[in-house]
């Protein structure tokens, strides 16, 4: 089984698919200050944002700093302690259960293992929300799954087991199964872990394609900084208890804000610790040094088809719209070929 983007076949259906969908452009999340603890202990508080439909978001952050429960709250798992999260015009965290049951159809949801049933071959696994949620005939939900597997490259797989395949090929299988409800949210915990630098990159490039072609709303929660720079449109950052910023990918690429420079570009000097903070002997043992220049901003994966996302800016748009000069080298055309992004 190889790892490829979709077929030449599924890419036309993406297209026709696309041109029906010409009014559609997933939805908007607008969260507005969230706040979640556990007893006593604040994950998080104030986080302020929206994610733009139709775009690829990417949320970082240290370890613990509550990414994941932050997803699980904007699908309304687990209830906030205060804020808003409105989703076309329903506050997630006030809303009654059956509302909360419809706006959950508008998601697909790519968890970190794939979480697909141990003793059920990939169709099954994929087949199963069709087969829970819908009363689809098996014929139809044959073609769907077909064609979401052709979507996620795994035609021919269909009869082995989870057990039987590579992580790559799992996370694939959970796209898939995220994605038969053709949902207008798509929600990736964590969707590269696990995997080698080779599959990540053929995972972003699958995780661009599909978002031109679905042209649904991407959440995604990585620890990849490479990730981060090449795929989104935006990212976010959560550090300390609260959203350090959120804002388009050449603005927090080209930010000299401590915490962001750090973290983006994986560095040891600056305010992030080993245990998130660094206290003040270790903060003033680091005062006077001369921090690395910010490094060239990647040009943004493109889809495989040459044809642009709806949500794609040309390459360094938001600098120049905000009087910023990213750093020297941003955007060459050989940063396409920059680790992962190819
Ligand atoms: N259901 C829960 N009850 C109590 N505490 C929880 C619960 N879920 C998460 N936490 C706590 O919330 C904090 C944030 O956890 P979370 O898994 O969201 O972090 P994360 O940023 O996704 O971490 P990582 O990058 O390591 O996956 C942790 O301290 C965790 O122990």
């Amino acid at each position: 089984m190889h790892l490829c983007a979709p077929s030449q076949a599924s890419r036309r259906a993406g297209v026709e698919h696309r041109e029906l969908r010409e009014l559609f452009v997933g939805v908007e999340i607008k969260v507005d200050d969230l706040t979640k603890s556990f007893g006593k202990q604040l994950i998080w508080g104030g986080v302020t944002l929206t994610i733009p439909a139709g775009e690829i978001c990417v949320m970082l952050g240290p370890s613990g700093t509550g990414k994941s429960v932050l997803l699980k709250t904007i699908i309304g798992l687990l209830k906030p302690d205060r804020g808003s999260i409105v989703i076309e015009g329903t506050d997630l965290a006030s809303c009654s259960e059956k509302e909360l049951y419809e706006i959950r159809k508008l998601f697909g949801v790519l968890f970190q293992d794939g979480a697909m049933f141990g003793s059920m071959n990939l169709y099954d696994n994929v087949a199963f929300p069709l087969r829970e949620h819908t009363r689809k005939s098996e014929s139809e939900i044959r073609r769907i799954v077909m064609e979401k597997m052709d979507l996620v490259g795994l035609l021919g797989a269909e009869d082995k087991l989870p057990g039987e395949i590579s992580g790559g090929m799992r996370k694939r299988a959970g796209l898939a199964r995220a994605l038969v409800l053709d949902p207008e949210i798509v929600l990736f915990d964590e969707p590269d872990s696990g995997l080698d630098p080779v599959r990540t990159a053929f995972l972003n490039q699958l995780i661009v394609d599909l978002n031109a072609q679905i042209d649904a709303t991407f959440l995604i929660v990585t620890h990849d900084i490479n990730t981060a720079r090449t795929v989104p449109d935006n990212i976010g950052l959560l550090y300390h208890r609260h959203l350090a910023m959120f804002g388009p990918r050449e603005m927090l690429l080209s930010s000299e804000e401590p915490v962001v420079r750090q973290f983006l570009n994986a560095q040891r000097v600056g305010p992030i610790g080993m245990s998130e903070e660094k206290d003040a002997d270790e903060l003033a043992a680091e005062a006077g040094q001369e921090l690395p220049p910010l490094p060239p901003i990647p040009l943004q994966l493109e889809p495989s088809n040459g044809i642009s996302r709806r949500s794609q800016r040309e390459p360094g748009a938001w600098c120049r719209e905000n009087g910023v000069t990213p750093p020297p080298g941003s955007f060459a055309p050989a940063m396409t070929m920059a680790p992962g992004g190819n």
